[in-house]
């Protein structure tokens, strides 16, 4: 057999990428889908919308190719992490809308487990601080809010599971109920040390244990594909999170290698090697791989808005009509012109942790234009970048030298040089920016013997550009101390 197939459930749109031996893509479809807002800070998505959009986008991508599934060695698949799905064991039915990531609803669960002394439980057990991020109260909420819910639950006659564990359901027509360590260890509920669901942390969210799935590695076969619905039994063979995805995709094999996704939001990823190095500056510990009966670790730094800022001038401000236009007129100006945008739209993460803070574009003067400000939106990635990658550097102690980029706004050389420039390092951007759905397919390509070592894999992987920092230690002084001065602004 020639391919492996992806699935790549993103928060936005659902993909559909056929790699071949060489790890070329050699198809891809695409889909975006249906965001509800049923309040303010509320996110869901409709997981049987979600289903179809992905069957639709793996049967779109083989008819592209005149292929079929029985072309397929294998399927792997990647995810929105901490995304929620309850459904009934019995009649396969959501119970309730997704719960998504970004959904802020469940806030309240977790100051009320705060205030109950819980925090240092979790943190300790997870690598995780108690926010309503992750999925563990949003199936709490589930549960006390849905009429008959927890009655059910605790029958035994619900489920719950993050996107990948929801796809593989339906991929098997209800035979499977699984998910991997990736996936579980973002939910609250997973002990990162003893690598399995912790009782006390189900207990303290008052989650029965029955509506869990079972836990596996990233790379093996879960289950086969549905004949009678498919009409071919192709194994599924790969799992996990996008971002962690991202980071073997990109090869971050050995501690201390980094990837920074620069999609709507940033997540950069440093590989810990053996060790869960449990932040105090909040970065989230997290599982980067289990495989082979080996755990590798990592500190993640998220970024709410990334590419995002480079969205909002085009949809809010109207200054630029693409993304690409935005890189075009940032080049045309030498630099920021005193310009620094905050993008504190939704508050600001590490190392800042202000809900609270705003947005602004400060040191305008009369001679600032819209370049002024498409280059200040640019530079504002990085800076986040830089904020999140000095934690990571110290609580490491490993020095970051280079890092690997990929995600949609990392096709800017601008943002790319800029980044080198800020935080001294090379940068690294990859032939192919969709290491994501690469990471999936490696990960089930493995499994079923279509690449036999990690050696074949590490070869596929290719450089398309270095960016070196080449800015003076003086002015990454002073200009890092104005977007210091630019953030203080927006705190207070
Ligand atoms: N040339 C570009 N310059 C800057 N930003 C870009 C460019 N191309 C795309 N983007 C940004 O990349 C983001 C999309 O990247 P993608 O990896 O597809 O994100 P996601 O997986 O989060 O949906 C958008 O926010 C967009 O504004
Ligand atoms: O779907 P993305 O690429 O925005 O990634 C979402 C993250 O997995 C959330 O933790």
């Amino acid at each position: 057999m020639k391919y492996v197939i992806a699935l790549d459930q993103g928060t936005t749109s659902s993909r559909a990428l056929i790699i071949n031996k060489s790890g070329q893509i050699i198809g891809m479809s695409q889909r975006e889908f249906t965001q509800i807002f049923p309040q303010e800070q509320w996110v869901e998505h409709d997981p049987e919308e979600i289903w179809n959009c992905q069957k639709d986008m793996m049967i779109q991508v083989l008819k592209d190719k005149t292929l079929s599934l029985n072309d397929m060695a294998a399927i792997g698949i990647t995810n929105q992490r901490e995304t929620t799905v309850v459904w009934d064991k019995n009649t396969g039915l959501p119970v309730y809308n997704a719960i998504v990531w970004q959904c802020r609803r469940t806030a309240k669960i977790c100051y009320s487990l705060k205030e109950q002394g819980f925090d240092s439980l979790f943190h300790s057990k997870t690598g995780l601080p108690l926010d309503a991020y992750f999925s563990g109260t949003k199936v709490r909420w589930i549960l006390d809010n849905v009429d008959g819910a927890r009655e059910k639950a605790e029958k035994g006659e619900l489920l719950f599971g993050t996107i990948d564990s929801w796809l593989i359901w339906k991929l098997t027509a209800g035979k499977v109920h699984v998910t991997d360590m990736t996936n579980a260890c973002r939910t609250l509920m997973f002990n990162i040390h003893t690598l399995q669901w912790d009782q006390e942390l189900l207990d303290a969210l008052q989650i029965p244990r029955s509506m869990l799935p079972e836990v596996k590695s990233s790379s093996e076969v879960y289950g086969t594909t549905d004949e009678a619905l498919f009409g071919a039994e192709i194994p599924i063979a790969g799992i996990a999170g996008d971002q962690q995805a991202a980071l073997f995709g990109q090869m971050c094999l050995e501690k201390g290698d980094v990837k920074n996704t620069y999609g709507t939001g940033c997540f950069m990823l440093m590989n810990t090697g053996e060790k869960a190095i449990i932040s105090e500056k909040g970065l989230l510990t997290t599982i980067a791989l289990n495989k082979n009966g080996k755990t590798t670790y990592a500190l993640e730094g998220s970024i709410f808005m990334g590419g995002a800022v480079v969205q909002w001038l085009r949809d809010n401000l109207n200054i630029i009509e693409d993304a690409p236009q935005c890189d075009a007129l940032a080049e045309e100006v030498k630099n920021n012109g005193g310009v620094y945008l905050v993008p504190a739209f939704q508050g600001l993460g590490a190392p800042y942790w202000n809900m609270e803070a705003r947005a602004a574009i400060t040191g305008l003067t009369r001679a600032s234009n819209k370049r002024h400000i498409c280059r200040a939106a640019l530079e504002s990635i990085a800076y986040r970048s830089w904020d999140v990658m000095k934690i990571m550097q110290e609580e490491s102690q490993i020095p970051m030298k280079r890092i690997k980029v990929d995600g949609g706004a990392s096709r800017s050389n601008i943002l790319m040089q800029f980044q080198s420039d800020i935080s001294h390092s090379e940068v690294i951007r990859p032939k192919s920016i969709e290491t994501t759905a690469l990471g999936a397919a490696y990960l089930a390509g493995l499994a079923v013997g279509f690449w036999q070592s990690m050696d074949e894999i590490g070869k596929i992987w290719m450089e398309d550009r270095v960016f070196k920092p080449s800015m003076s230690e003086e002015e990454r002084i002073s200009i890092y101390d104005g977007w210091k001065n630019a953030v203080r602004k927006c705190l207070s």
